[in-house]
C-alpha cells in the first residue's frame, strides 16, 4: 500500500487508529478455546467488529511465535482474513546483519505478505537497507519508544552533535529510502515531544503505540504529530481487543473502537494542516 492509499483509508474512514492484533491465547474469552484454533476465532470476530472503524491492524508477532508452529499458523489465517484495504503491520522488531536482514524481509514481506514490519535500527544502514528492496512495503524504524526504558539510550546525547540517539535514527535513516519506504516509532506517551519529532520528520508517518492500557494522551499526539496526510497511525491493544472477557468481547471491541474513531475524526478536522 502506498502513502497515498493510505491517506486515502484516513479519510474515507475519519480514522487513523490501528489495532493491534496482541492476542494472547491465556486472556482470550473461555468460550473459544473449544474451537479449533481460538486465537483465529478470536481475531477473526475482532476484525470483523473493528475494519470499519480502523485502517491497519499490528498483530505483535511474540504473542503468535509463543505457540510455535501453531501460532504461526493462526498468525497468517489472520492475516489472510483482514480486508486488502487495511494496512498491516508485522510488529517483529527485526535487524540483523544485511544477509539475514534479507530473510527476514522474505518472511514477512514474501511468505506472509505484510504491508510493513517494524526494525530495530541499531546496526545500522545495512541491517535496514534489505527491508527496503521490496516495491509498496514499509519499514517501520523504532525511533523514541513507548516504555520508560526507551531513556536508557535513546536520550543520550552524542558529545559531536549534541543530538539525542534517536534524534540521529530520525535524521540519518531519512538518507536510507523515501517517506513512501520508512515510517517511525514514536510512542504515545511521548506526546511533549511530538512537535519537535515532527520537525525532524516532517513528512513521514509515525507508527504511535502506548495510547490505552499505556496511557498516552491521544490529543497531544494528534495536535503535534499531525502533517498534511495525517501522518499518524495510532495503536491500541489491550484497550480494545480485551474491552471485555466475556460473550460480548466483540461488541466491546466495537464500542470502545468506535469511541476512538469518533475522537479521531474531531481531531482530523481540527489538526490536519
Ligand atoms: O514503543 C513501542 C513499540 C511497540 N509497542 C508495542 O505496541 C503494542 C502496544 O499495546 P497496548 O496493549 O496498546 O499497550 C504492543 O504490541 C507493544 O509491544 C509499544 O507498546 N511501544
Amino acid at each position: 500500500m502506498t502513502s497515498s492509499q493510505l491517506f486515502e483509508q484516513i479519510r474515507k474512514k475519519k480514522s487513523y487508529l490501528c489495532v493491534g492484533l496482541d492476542t494472547d491465547i491465556t486472556k482470550i474469552p473461555k468460550h473459544l478455546l473449544s474451537s479449533d484454533d481460538p486465537v483465529f476465532e478470536f481475531n477473526k470476530q475482532i476484525i470483523d467488529a473493528t475494519h470499519a472503524y480502523c485502517v491497519a491492524y499490528k498483530p505483535n508477532i511474540a504473542f503468535y511465535e509463543a505457540l510455535g508452529p501453531k501460532g504461526w499458523e493462526s498468525l497468517q489465517k489472520t492475516l489472510n482474513y483482514i480486508p486488502k484495504d487495511i494496512f498491516t503491520i508485522a510488529d517483529a522488531k527485526r535487524g540483523d546483519i544485511g544477509n539475514t536482514s534479507a530473510l527476514y524481509a522474505r518472511a514477512f514481506f514474501e511468505q506472509m505478505n505484510f504491508d510493513s514490519i517494524t526494525v530495530a535500527p541499531y546496526m545500522g544502514e545495512d541491517s535496514v537497507k534489505p527491508f527496503l528492496q521490496f516495491q509498496n512495503k514499509w519499514v517501520i524504524l523504532l525511533a523514541h519508544t513507548s516504555n520508560s526504558g526507551s531513556a536508557d539510550f535513546q536520550l543520550i546525547e552524542s558529545k559531536v552533535t549534541g543530538r539525542k540517539l534517536y534524534e540521529e535514527v530520525l535524521l540519518k535513516s531519512q538518507e536510507w529510502g523515501t517517506k513512501d519506504q520508512i515510517m517511525y516509532v514514536v510512542g504515545a506517551t511521548q506526546s511533549e515531544k511530538f512537535k519537535e519529532i515532527r520537525d525532524i520528520a516532517p513528512e513521514h508517518f509515525f507508527l504511535v503505540p502506548g495510547y490505552g492500557v499505556q496511557g498516552g494522551d491521544l490529543q497531544t499526539v494528534s495536535k503535534y504529530g499531525m502533517n498534511r496526510t495525517c501522518g499518524l497511525l495510532v495503536n491500541a491493544a489491550r484497550s480494545i481487543i480485551y474491552a471485555s472477557n466475556d460473550h460480548d468481547f466483540a461488541s466491546a471491541a466495537k464500542k470502545e473502537s468506535i469511541s476512538v474513531q469518533q475522537q479521531m475524526e474531531q481531531y482530523l478536522d481540527l489538526y490536519l494542516k
